[in-house]
């Protein structure tokens, strides 16, 4: 179980962005959570994934408190939570071919073959896999992203608007494939996003932001 209990974030001397925003995501479910542009989902996002310090509250991953975000987030945490951010391009290197982003994340100990299992679960054809990102579509990259997130194994998916680069087909196909690796594989998944009616279709639960400071769900 991955919770944030009474979040409190912001940046540099800035004003709170999460005020006392508690949350709970069990394995098997996807939450979705829906709010207005600058709420602060990203920041939420952010403090689950460990890459940005809380300034109060706390966040629980498997039963264990995480007492260090960042760099000092130790690897054993870090692993276990998987991003795909909003904009594809400020996520993948240029320079590299998409067989080397879907890739980038597997252990050491992965089958051969497993780049290709990934490419293929998410929808790129092998033909792609020899593309650079200013080559394909901002949906085969983001195809590509989200097949760099799953190789790490995480147990826990953050999608940060994930699908809003995308056309509705493209969409549809990503968010029902997370789907279906939160069932095949006790992984859960939180969806943020301002789409209502994406996050209905896919979520097995859909929280309101102003809900989250009172609202434990799952
Ligand atoms: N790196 C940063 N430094 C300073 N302020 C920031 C930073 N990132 C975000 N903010 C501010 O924090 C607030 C919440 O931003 P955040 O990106 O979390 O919202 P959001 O709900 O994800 O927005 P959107 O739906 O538009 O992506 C905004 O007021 C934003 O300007």
């Amino acid at each position: 179980m991955l919770s944030a209990t009474a979040l409190t974030a912001g940046y540099g001397r800035g004003p709170d962005v999460l005020t006392g925003v508690s949350l709970t995501l069990e394995p098997g479910r996807v939450i979705g959570v829906q709010g207005p542009s600058g709420c602060g989902k990203s920041t939420l996002i952010r403090v689950l994934a460990l890459l940005h310090p809380p300034r109060g509250g706390s966040v629980h991953l498997d039963g264990e408190p995480v007492r260090r975000f960042r760099y000092a987030a130790p690897a054993a945490q870090r692993r276990r939570v998987g991003v795909v951010f909003q904009h594809p391009r400020a996520a993948a290197d240029p320079r590299h071919t998409l067989r080397r982003i879907v890739s980038a994340h597997l252990p050491p100990s992965a089958p051969d073959g497993e780049t290709e299992r990934l490419a293929d679960l998410v929808g790129l054809t092998p033909d792609l896999l020899r593309r650079r990102p200013h080559e394909v579509s901002d949906g085969q990259l983001q195809r590509a992203c989200l097949a760099r997130t799953l190789g790490a194994g995480p147990r826990y998916l953050l999608c940060d608007e994930m699908t809003a680069m995308l056309d509705a087909s493209s969409a549809a196909t990503l968010v029902h494939l997370i789907r279906a690796q939160v069932r095949q594989d006790a992984r859960a998944a939180l969806m943020v996003s301002h789409d209502s009616a994406l996050l209905e279709s896919c979520c097995d639960q859909t929280l309101q932001w102003h809900d989250l400071a009172a609202v434990t769900a799952g």
